[in-house]
């Protein structure tokens, strides 16, 4: 009697037959049933469903063919029932007779389910096999037949298709179904070695309608293979038993002739790099040996230092502080004598003593090597431009000087000399590079912005080693995250470059509305305005500054950068130049809050530096000096101004006497030079030669000899200039080196040239030098005049704006820190007329002369 199953019985015998280990809930095996047909046989619902010509069987399931993997339960394995095909064992289930139900018609109970066979069969993938000879595919592929077949059979021999039953299920009915208790065991067809019947006898048993919906419903492939003893599962080959290694079938024959397995890459790596290293070591040694005798030990180099390894601690920790700062740190008990210095886990260098003195808010975890609290961002207008550009006319007029061509020779300079304090290029701030460097880059140590970019290439914010905080009372400023070298390049000052013109508009219009401006006089006439630029035009002033604003030419191209004063910087110091503003007028006289001890009070030069002409001194003199010296204190010049000017006018045209010889230097230097006519004329350039030779070493670009008291030339910040403020004469002293002489010109080849220059009028932003000029007589100029004399400087290259940092720290650029508006239609550009003789520098200095000493 057949029974029909029910989907417990189903779920019963996929927990029994389906792998050990595997799930034993319901649905996890049903699922595992029709997630793997290679593997497990299982009725397609789906096509069971989807037939509209099959006969719905309620609870009827289809025979079920399992191959199991060899894990099989204990059960399984005692019942001996399995069919090894290869690593797969067929399990043919038996069918046990179904019961008749109830209610039922016959019709239903014997029409047969109709399954994709094709899926069941795999047949797809086993002809592709088959097709390459694969005997493994062949044999799932018969093993899945044979699940067809075992199934066919089971159902018809005990009945009816529709009559399987879990083992268990099936002895247990079997059980209750048998008096005597006789167990219905499935068999293997192989094993037990019945004949497997064939398609067609399988058929013939079924009833006509039946016979009719299976044939209609075969699969073709299938329908193709009924009638073969492959359909029929008779074994016309010997069985193969074959190995799977991944997935794969591997033939054993392979297997045998396969070479012992290789060592791991990873070993064969180790060797090969070891022999590798060996052979290399052999050949460097060799080669080494041949180079210089004999082979060299290589010594590791370790660092003791961490962070400021390579940098030494300063001897006097003292240095650089305020008396105020000073005091504070003679209380502390830490850096009393008697206190053992951890050295053990110290501190990074500087670190701990700016925090002994200034402390700082922190989280946990504290970050001992940033003494410093996050940066702040940026002015949200801010635009970073890490290089200069030309904007408007700029690229037009821009040109390189005479004297920058003629820079074709090399420095004289040694490998062990390094291009140090004494090469020629140094000294003349010119960057080496492999035209002009006679060392070569290994050894050549002025390489400063060539050093700057590859620092700053690297990236990270220490090797870039700057950021812009917001200072308390200044705005913005800059600081250092690093430490720095006395005399170390910082940063390059970078931005737009403009004409003068531009600038002038830029200020009426752009800027006209702001507090602080980014302008930084440059050369040839031209403007840097940073407000697109690098960060450097944060940096803020200060009297006693730390740092120095220097005008290099790199490449034949000049370029400012901010380099670290005379002493190394710490980490967390703002950095700080000298602006060596002009204040031009006193109504726009800033105050200085830089802090230093030696405060000017404002920014620009110290009043006391400006010297009243001699005139004024006795007239002072007279009317007593109090009330200057109020005057001073406060910063408020207002009222003087017009004396000022009175006084400088009348003190024009003596030049009877040199009064000073203002030199740009690390300090504002005032040298006293008699000037006596005749003999002293020569005895002044000597003085001024030697002087400027002296200045340029320091890190100057020019030099100015006044003749009149007062600062030769300043651009002002923020400050409305009156015209014709001030009349002054200057004697400019430009240190040129004639490079075209020879490769061995030496720093005594230096020449000097003095040019004359005197300004009727007080000009504003930008003084022009001229460098080639033998007219000595000035005239002002209009920036309308300077632009105008713009095309005819591309003609003859004539003059420049002057980037000598007068009373500066160093030769270096001047902040244009804005003129403001009415200063910028004020300011005039002056232009010295004529050309340049190469030749007569001797009459360009008696003209000068002539002109300023007459
Ligand atoms: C080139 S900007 C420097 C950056 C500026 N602090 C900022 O926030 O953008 C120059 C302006 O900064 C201010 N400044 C710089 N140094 C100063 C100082 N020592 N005392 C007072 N103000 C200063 C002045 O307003 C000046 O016009």
């Amino acid at each position: 009697m057949a029974a029909d199953v029910t989907m417990a019985d189903l779920v019963a015998l996929s927990s029994e037959s389906s792998f050990s280990g595997a799930p034993t809930d319901a649905s996890s095996n049903v699922a595992s049933f029709t997630s793997t047909p290679p593997t497990t046989v299982s009725p397609d619902s789906m096509s069971l469903a989807s037939d509209p010509d099959v006969p719905k069987q309620d609870g009827a399931i289809a025979p079920l063919l399992n191959i199991a993997i060899p894990l099989l339960d204990s059960e399984q394995q005692e019942s001996g029932l399995q069919t090894p095909i290869g690593n797969a064992i067929v399990v043919a289930e038996p069918t046990p007779t179904p019961e008749p139900q109830p209610g039922r018609g016959r019709r239903s109970r014997t029409s047969l389910p109709i399954y994709n066979l094709t899926k069941l069969s795999s047949a797809r993938t086993a002809s592709k096999r088959r097709a390459r000879d694969d005997e493994a595919a062949d044999a799932r592929r018969r093993s899945t037949g044979d699940s067809l077949g075992g199934a066919a059979d089971a159902s018809i021999s005990e009945g009816g298709l529709n009559g399987l039953r879990t083992p268990r299920s099936a002895r247990t009915a079997g059980a209750a179904a048998s008096p005597a208790g006789a167990q219905i065991t499935r068999r293997a067809t192989r094993l037990s070695g019945i004949e497997a019947e064939t398609l067609a006898k399988k058929l013939a048993t079924l009833p006509k309608r039946g016979k009719k919906v299976f044939e209609k419903n075969m699969p073709r492939e299938l329908r193709r293979l009924q009638d073969t003893n492959e359909f029929a599962h008779i074994e016309t080959q010997p069985v193969r038993y074959t190995v799977w290694s991944n997935g794969k079938y591997v033939d054993p024959e392979e297997l045998k002739n396969q070479p012992e397995p290789r060592p791991k890459k990873k070993n064969k790596l180790e060797e090969d790099v070891d022999e590798d290293a060996h052979k290399k070591e052999g050949s460097r040694s060799e080669s080494e040996s041949k180079d210089h005798g004999e082979k060299k030990p290589r010594t590791k180099k370790w660092l003791d230092k961490g962070l400021y390894a390579g940098q030494e601690a300063p001897t006097d920790l003292t240095r650089g502080l305020t008396n105020q700062e000073k005091r504070k740190l003679a209380t502390l008990p830490e850096l009393s004598k008697s206190h053992k210095p951890n050295r053990t886990l110290p501190f990074p260098m500087f670190n701990g003593l700016r925090l002994l003195i200034t402390g700082r808010d922190f989280k946990l975890p504290f970050d001992v090597c940033n003494p410093l609290p996050p940066g702040q961002p940026k002015p949200a207008h801010y635009r970073s431009m890490t290089r200069n550009r030309f904007v408007g006319d700029a690229a037009a007029y821009w040109k390189k000087t005479p004297h920058f061509e003629d820079f074709a020779s090399k420095c004289v300079c040694k490998p062990e000399d390094g291009c140090g304090e004494d090469c020629q290029n140094r000294i003349m701030l010119y960057e080496c590079d492999e035209t002009n460097c006679n060392v070569g880059k290994e050894f050549c140590q002025n390489r400063a912005f060539q050093s700057l970019q590859e620092r700053t290439k690297k990236g990270g914010r220490y090797r870039v080693g700057v950021e812009v905080f917001k200072t308390g009372d200044r705005g913005y400023g800059v600081r250092s995250n690093r430490c720095f070298e006395a005399n170390q390049i910082i940063m390059e000052y970078t931005g737009e470059i403009i004409t003068i013109e531009e600038c002038d508009r830029r200020m009426n219009e752009e800027y006209k509305d702001n507090e602080c401006y980014y302008l930084m006089s440059f050369d040839q006439n031209m403007i840097i305005d940073a407000t697109t630029g690098s960060i450097a035009r944060f940096v803020n002033h200060s009297c006693s500054p730390n740092c120095r604003m220097i005008k290099w030419i790199v490449s034949g191209q000049p370029r400012m950068a901010l380099f670290a004063g005379d002493r190394p910087i710490m980490t967390g110091e703002e950095l700080t130049y000298d602006y060596n503003f002009d204040p031009f007028s006193a109504k726009n006289v800033q105050k200085c809050l830089c802090g230093s001890p030696n405060c000017r009070g404002v920014l620009g030069p110290k009043p006391k530096e400006v010297k009243p002409p001699k005139q004024a001194k006795e007239e002072a003199a007279r009317k007593g000096s109090s009330k200057r010296k109020s005057k001073d204190l406060t910063g408020d010049w207002e009222d003087e101004e017009p004396a000022t000017k009175k006084k400088r006018k009348t003190q024009a045209a003596s030049g009877k006497k040199v009064k000073s010889v203002s030199v740009a230097k690390s300090k504002s230097k005032v040298v006293k030079v008699p000037s006596k006519a005749g003999k002293g004329k020569a005895r002044i350039i000597k003085k001024a030669n030697k002087v400027a030779a002296a200045v340029i070493k320091k890190g100057a670009a020019s030099v100015s000899i006044k003749t009149k008291a007062g600062m030769v030339k300043r651009i002002g910040s923020g400050a409305a200039v009156s015209k014709g403020q001030q009349q002054r004469k200057t004697v400019k002293i430009k240190t040129t080196t004639s490079r075209k002489t020879s490769a061995s010109s030496t720093a005594s080849s230096s020449m000097t040239t003095i040019v004359a220059k005197t300004t009727a009028k007080k000009t504003a932003s930008s003084q022009v030098e001229m460098t080639t000029t033998t007219t000595p007589k000035s005239r002002t100029m209009t920036p309308a005049s300077a632009a105008k004399a713009g095309s005819a400087r591309t003609r003859t290259p004539s003059w420049k704006v002057v980037e000598s940092a007068e009373g500066s720290p160093a030769a270096g650029g001047r902040l244009t820190a804005s003129p403001g508006s009415a200063a910028a239609r004020s300011r005039k550009v002056e232009k010295e007329g004529g050309r340049s003789s190469s030749s007569s520098l001797k009459k360009r200095l008696a003209e000068a002369s002539v002109y300023d000493f007459p």
